[in-house]
């Protein structure tokens, strides 16, 4: 059996994280190897660039670009070869990402972003993507309590992450049978259990 690939998006402090290794042990109790990952980084070089990335800043090409050359890497060394031994990846974050904070948040041109993903990854996408969506002042409030040192993205200011979340939910919009929508407003064994249904479908 060909495995699957599921990535994790929605804006910071939206809960993602929270549910990475959760997923992943689900799945593993069903008998499946669990690759669980993240970007940018996953990779030793992916993370070299992800320190970069979350730190530094860089003009918006150069940004979109080492997002993306980062992504080459994770595919080429993680990604394909554990689909291709039928083994399952879970992923906090992939191109949608780019799409929704490079594209949504600062503009990039759609194009350039296309261009890109078709280089990358014309030929593959993740089976199913969880977009955990909520209102931007409770994913604030969220990050606050956590006492989060903030990146240079949770920095942005409060528009930049309105259309962050706009981006996310045209794109998901666009890719129905691709994305769930999940409300990530609402406690975390809610979200399990809408999660757990939604692992069981894809697991059938
Ligand atoms: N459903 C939820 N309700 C309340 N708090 C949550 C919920 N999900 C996550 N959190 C808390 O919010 C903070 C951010 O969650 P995290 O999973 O790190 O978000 P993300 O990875 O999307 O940035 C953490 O402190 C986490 O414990
Ligand atoms: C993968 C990716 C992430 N990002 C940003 C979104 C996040 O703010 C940041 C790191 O993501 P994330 O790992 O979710 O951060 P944290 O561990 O703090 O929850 O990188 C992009 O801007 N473009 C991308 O393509």
């Amino acid at each position: 059996m060909k495995g699957k690939f599921i990535t994790f998006e929605g804006i910071d402090g939206a809960g993602k994280s929270s549910h990475v290794e959760w997923i992943a042990g689900a799945l593993r109790q069903r008998g499946l190897t669990v690759h669980v990952t993240r970007e940018p980084g996953g990779t030793e070089l992916g993370e070299k660039l992800r320190e970069l990335l979350l730190n530094e800043p860089m003009h918006l090409e150069t940004e979109t670009l080492l997002m993306f050359a980062a992504r080459r890497e994770h595919l080429a060394r993680l990604i394909e070869p554990a689909l291709a031994r039928g083994e399952w990846v879970v992923c906090d974050r992939f191109s949608d990402a780019t799409y929704a904070y490079q594209g949504g948040g600062r503009g990039l041109d759609r194009a350039k972003f296309l261009a890109l993903e078709h280089w990358v990854h014309g030929h593959l996408q993740p089976d199913l993507t969880l977009l955990f969506d909520l209102p931007l002042d409770v994913a604030r409030e969220r990050i606050v309590l956590a006492n989060r040192v903030l990146d240079k993205f949770e920095q942005e200011r409060a528009d930049f992450h309105e259309r962050v979340r706009q981006a996310y939910l045209e794109r998901a919009h666009a890719s129905p049978a691709r994305f769930r929508v999940i409300d990530a407003n609402r406690p975390i064994d809610d979200i399990r259990k809408q999660l757990e249904q939604i692992i069981s479908t894809i697991c059938l």
